[in-house]
């Protein structure tokens, strides 16, 4: 799915518009209907208070055409107009007409005025701003807003939390919904996903209300997020009369004394994600603990005992995979740097490799094309320098990517691989998955694809939606504390067997009447 920008969203509005011959505002009763019905599935008429605060606009008029169903099928609100502007859409208007018709008198609240009390058991809908928030709200509002998030009550926020842009950072955490679940219109959002402001959107989910399919099909965006429909078609079926050369022979590189089983866990995640041959190349003292944990991977040790002196093999590997527990020891610097002055393989670099190539900012020139990176956030700060805010770290991965022609997939809650100024955000995955040894795994899962003939750009965003899937089954029999990585490797197979299995059919909802 894409995630579109403010004036694309626009834009699919106007081409529904003329190509359903509606008009905005039956546009704006098709989602007013879609979140009451959402709500009046869970509610079922309860008595509780429901407080709308609803802007000038058109996501204020969401909010009054809301209002309108509420009131019309007896539930308790309370309805406050936040009147930040005398620049009313028309939209807002006219369900503010319709809203009066029923006998709903808003509150206007103003600069200097009082706000509502609100108790911790009620509801709040907060349809103050839309995606058309271009400014800071006015000092009132943001207290207003601060007076909402510390209500306690439970807050539905329409479209996206207000006090969010679409496009750009925010100046004040303090001028931010702080939303329990976002109904969001037809796409998701972009700032749902990024870590900053991810955080002001506990559960979201998109309501459908008919903008043009092939708008949206035919719209190229920047980012887009990746789930099952995105990496279905990317998946290679085994062929029958195949053998393990058919699935390539991939090279794990790494280790060192107390960090062997950063190689094993990867090795092992290597192997179950597919790739036909595993070797691994670790320092000697590596030798025994890989060779009774996994039989069927092969090791090649280097000539040194505890750190890696020397990248030598006489193997033909499809694809390595390198970095993992490697350490920094400057031997260990003189020989990636040598290694990579005539490798001519695909390479995924992980950990350590990462903070070599900081380090020694020359072997980047080094690298072949479409080499995968996959810093975490502090690695990829080594690497391209600090950044201001979410977007600047996106700005500058996309300049680094373009510069060097490596694929970064930098991990994170949503992990974002950036490659070709395009960014694609995983959606699979939970903070369980913050345990030890995960990196390594999600290493040993892209160069297991590589070696099965996956471009690198596919093995990057299929590996890291496998790895998520594989840690969302885990978890299933373990919680969020006691994910381990083995475990998580255990449930591969399962991820893969999960692509085919048909989504459940989604809660019907009683239809509503237009007014
Ligand atoms: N296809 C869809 O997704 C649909 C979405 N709908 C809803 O519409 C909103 C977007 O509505 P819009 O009217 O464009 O924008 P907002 O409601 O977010 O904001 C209203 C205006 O407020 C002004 N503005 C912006 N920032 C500030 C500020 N800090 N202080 C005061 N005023 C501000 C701005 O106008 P200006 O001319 O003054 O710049 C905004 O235009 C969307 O989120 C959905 O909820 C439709 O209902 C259906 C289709
Ligand atoms: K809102």
């Amino acid at each position: 799915m894409k995630f579109f920008s403010a004036k694309q969203i626009y834009a699919a509005d106007k081409f529904t518009i003329e190509k359903q011959q509606i008009s905005s505002i039956d546009l704006m009763e098709r989602a007013a209907i879609q979140i009451f019905n959402w709500l009046h599935v869970r509610m079922q008429g309860a008595q509780v208070k429901i407080h709308l605060f609803c802007g000038i606009g058109n996501n204020g008029g969401d909010g009054l055409a809301l209002a309108r169903h509420l009131k019309e099928h007896g539930y308790n609100i309370e309805v406050n107009v936040v009147n930040y502007s005398d620049k009313r859409s028309k939209d807002f208007l006219i369900n503010l007409d319709r809203l009066k018709e029923r006998k709903v008198w808003p509150n206007f609240l103003e600069r200097d005025g009082e706000f509502t009390v609100i108790g911790p058991d009620d509801i709040i809908i907060d349809a103050i701003f839309g995606i058309g928030l271009n400014r800071s709200p006015d000092p009132w509002v943001a207290r207003l807003i601060g007076h909402l998030n510390s209500s306690g009550a439970f807050i539905l926020s329409i479209d996206i939390p207000s006090g969010l842009y679409m496009d750009k950072a925010i100046e004040d955490v303090n001028a931010v919904i702080k939303a329990n679940h976002v109904l969001s219109f037809q796409v998701p959002k972009l700032v749902f996903f990024l870590p900053e402001t991810g955080v002001f959107s506990n559960q979201w989910e998109i309501l459908d209300i008919g903008l043009d399919q092939e708008y949206l099909k035919d719209t190229e965006t920047e980012f887009e997020v990746i789930g099952k429909s995105e990496v279905l078609p990317m998946y290679k079926p085994r062929e029958k009369f195949s053998h393990k050369g058919t699935y390539g022979h991939s090279l794990i590189i790494g280790g060192s004394y107390g960090k062997i089983g950063a190689v094993t866990l990867s090795a092992k995640a290597c192997l179950t994600s597919g790739s036909g041959l595993v070797t691994a190349y670790v320092p000697r003292c590596g030798y025994v603990p890989i060779q009774t944990a996994l039989p069927e991977v092969m090791v090649i040790t280097d000539k040194n005992e505890t750190a890696i002196g020397a990248i030598t093999f006489d193997i033909k590997p499809t694809v390595i995979g390198l970095g993992i527990g490697m350490g920094m020891a400057s031997e260990t610097g003189d020989a990636l740097s040598e290694f990579l002055e005539t490798n001519k393989l695909p390479l995924v670099i992980d950990a350590d490799g990462l903070n070599l190539l900081a380090k020694h900012k020359s072997f980047l020139n080094k690298l072949p094309s479409k080499t995968i990176l996959t810093p975490h956030p502090k690695e990829l700060e080594r690497l391209i320098g600090t950044w201001k805010d979410d977007f600047d770290m996106l700005k500058k991965a996309k300049v680094f990517s373009k510069k060097y022609d490596v694929i970064l997939t930098i991990k994170g809650a949503h992990t974002m691989t950036i490659y070709n100024n395009h960014g694609y955000v995983n959606s699979t995955g939970n903070p369980g998955m913050a345990t030890a040894g995960s990196g390594d795994a999600l290493t040993g899962i892209i160069t297991g694809l590589i070696a099965q003939g996956y471009e690198p750009l596919q093995a990057a965003i299929f590996g890291v939606y496998l790895h998520g899937m594989a840690g969302d089954l885990a978890i299933e029999h373990t919680g969020y504390q006691a994910l381990t990585t083995s475990k998580l490797i255990d449930n591969i197979g399962m991820a893969f067997v999960d692509l085919f299995k048909m989504p459940e059919p989604p809660q019907e909802a009683e239809p509503q009447e237009k007014p």
